[in-house]
């Protein structure tokens, strides 16, 4: 411990970071601060001070930003979710860029004006169309939330705002029969009890997960689920693994319905499954899927790796004779056979694996003219790039969750690849978190 430890200091923020939190420094130290906005200053308790980097909370703010503005939700700043809530919608599209910037510079040296402003999401509110709330007892009833601020504890949650207000509403009435039938939260000690509700919803129609212990869910309590109006699929996940990260085991049982959730998306019918990976908020996602493949050039060989259920391959399908997708997860798989059929996509083809390790099988036999590729926030791994930089494809279309391993990759395969524009998508307002779609383009030698 530092002998500053609970010293009162008073700093001014300079900058948003990656996690929403202020950033001010303190004798060259950078100073993590909750809720405070770049010009505003503030005393602060220092509550962690690192050789690198230090923590702080505000104790007494001395001005207001002209970008703060009141948060709607009344647990804003205690509820992890929405740390941008206190910035104007405009302010937070500037911040966004200036994330993607900023590590687009650190990691890849790209020149800053490459970054496009940021495209706003058509909702700043309610656009969430999944809820995946863990379940907690409080004074002997069921509650769910998010957990607190740098904690594990579950701040439990009235209301939601970023949630769709039809699954919000499913979301109380699902807790609420929960209580009704004395549902027990997951006791880790004894692998039972109830663990995440995992709700997934369009056009009235609703996909229900309850993520659980060993021990049955009651036939009353899923007869009482079964009637509610619009419930396409009640399954059970037995995921008593207290040591587990992963929200799914693969442990599904199914308690009623059929595991095909339909879903308009643009000119697009999709089916998904429950263990399906699908956008959450959905208008904003169009924009950028469509976004994406006007990019790509036509070709005769198109590779879309880390595919999910197909959404993007299928508003590309004219742009290529011939389209492989690639998704590890099989349902997802299996959704995607589904979706080409539905789309009446003969070009589609389909590889359940390891999109690194599959990508090196297929580079074997075909040449490969331009690859779209959606990885989780990990980026793609130093066998996926390998494989980029052996079949080197014309055209690269990265769509990224993660600025920091975006760059990163960028950095990779900055010999062979100019990146030609990257465009930024606020697909969760009032969050730090930014989604953007890379051009690439082979560089001719
Ligand atoms: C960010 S999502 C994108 C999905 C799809 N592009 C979409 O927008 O719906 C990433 C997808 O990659 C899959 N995935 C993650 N790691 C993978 C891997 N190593 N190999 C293949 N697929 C993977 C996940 O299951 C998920 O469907």
């Amino acid at each position: 411990m530092e002998k500053n430890q609970d010293r009162i200091v008073t700093v001014t923020a300079k900058k948003i970071g990656i996690n929403g939190e202020g950033i001010a420094y303190l004798e060259g130290k950078p100073v993590f601060v909750d809720q405070l906005l770049p010009g505003e200053t503030a005393e602060i308790v220092l509550l962690d001070s690192q050789p690198r980097y230090a923590k702080g909370q505000v104790v007494k703010r001395l001005n207001d930003s002209p970008q703060r503005v009141k948060p709607q939700c009344p647990v804003q700043g205690r509820c992890s979710g929405c740390p941008l809530m206190i910035l104007k919608p405009e302010a937070q599209l500037q911040v966004k860029r200036e994330l993607v910037q900023e590590a687009l510079i650190k990691y890849a040296g790209l020149p800053r004006g490459k970054v496009q402003p940021v495209i706003a999401s058509p909702s700043g509110l309610g656009y969430r169309n999944q809820c995946k709330l863990p379940i907690r007892e409080e004074r002997g009833r069921l509650v769910n939330g998010l957990f607190e601020e740098g904690s594990n504890r579950v701040m439990p949650i009235a209301h939601c705002l970023i949630h769709d207000p039809d699954l919000e509403a499913l979301r109380k009435q699902i807790l609420a029969l929960a209580n009704q039938f004395r549902l027990k939260a997951y006791d880790p000690k004894k692998g039972t009890g109830l663990r995440t509700l995992v709700l997934r919803g369009f056009e009235g129609q609703y996909q229900c997960v309850l993520v659980s212990g060993e021990d049955p869910l009651p036939k009353g309590f899923i007869e009482k689920l079964k009637a509610i109006p619009g419930m396409t699929c009640i399954m059970q996940n037995i995921n008593p693994d207290k040591r587990t990260r992963q929200l799914f085991s693969n442990r599904w049982s199914l308690l009623a319905g059929e595991d095909r959730l339909p879903v308009q998306f643009g000119d697009v019918r999709l089916s998904l499954s429950c263990a399906s990976f699908f956008q959450l908020n959905r208008p904003q996602a169009l924009q950028m899927m469509r976004m994406a493949a006007s990019l790509i050039e036509p070709c005769d060989t198109l590779v879309e790796a880390y595919s999910g259920v197909g959404g993007i391959s299928l508003m590309l399908k004219e742009k290529a004779k011939t389209i492989i997708e690639i998704e590890f997860v099989p349902e997802a798989v299996e959704n995607a056979k589904e979706n080409a059929r539905l789309n009446r996509a003969e070009n589609v083809r389909f590889v359940c694996g390891d999109a690194a390790k599959e990508m090196k099988k297929l580079i074997c036999w075909t040449k490969i003219d331009a690859v779209v590729v959606d990885p989780p926030r990990t980026g793609l791994d130093g066998a996926m790039i390998e494989s980029l930089r052996q079949c080197q494809p014309k055209q690269i279309v990265y769509i990224s969750c993660n600025p920091a391993t975006l760059g990163k990759n960028l950095k990779e395969l900055r010999d062979l690849y100019e990146v030609k524009t990257v465009i930024p998508f606020d697909m969760f307002p009032n969050t730090p978190h930014v989604e953007s779609v890379v051009l690439m383009s082979r560089v001719e030698k």
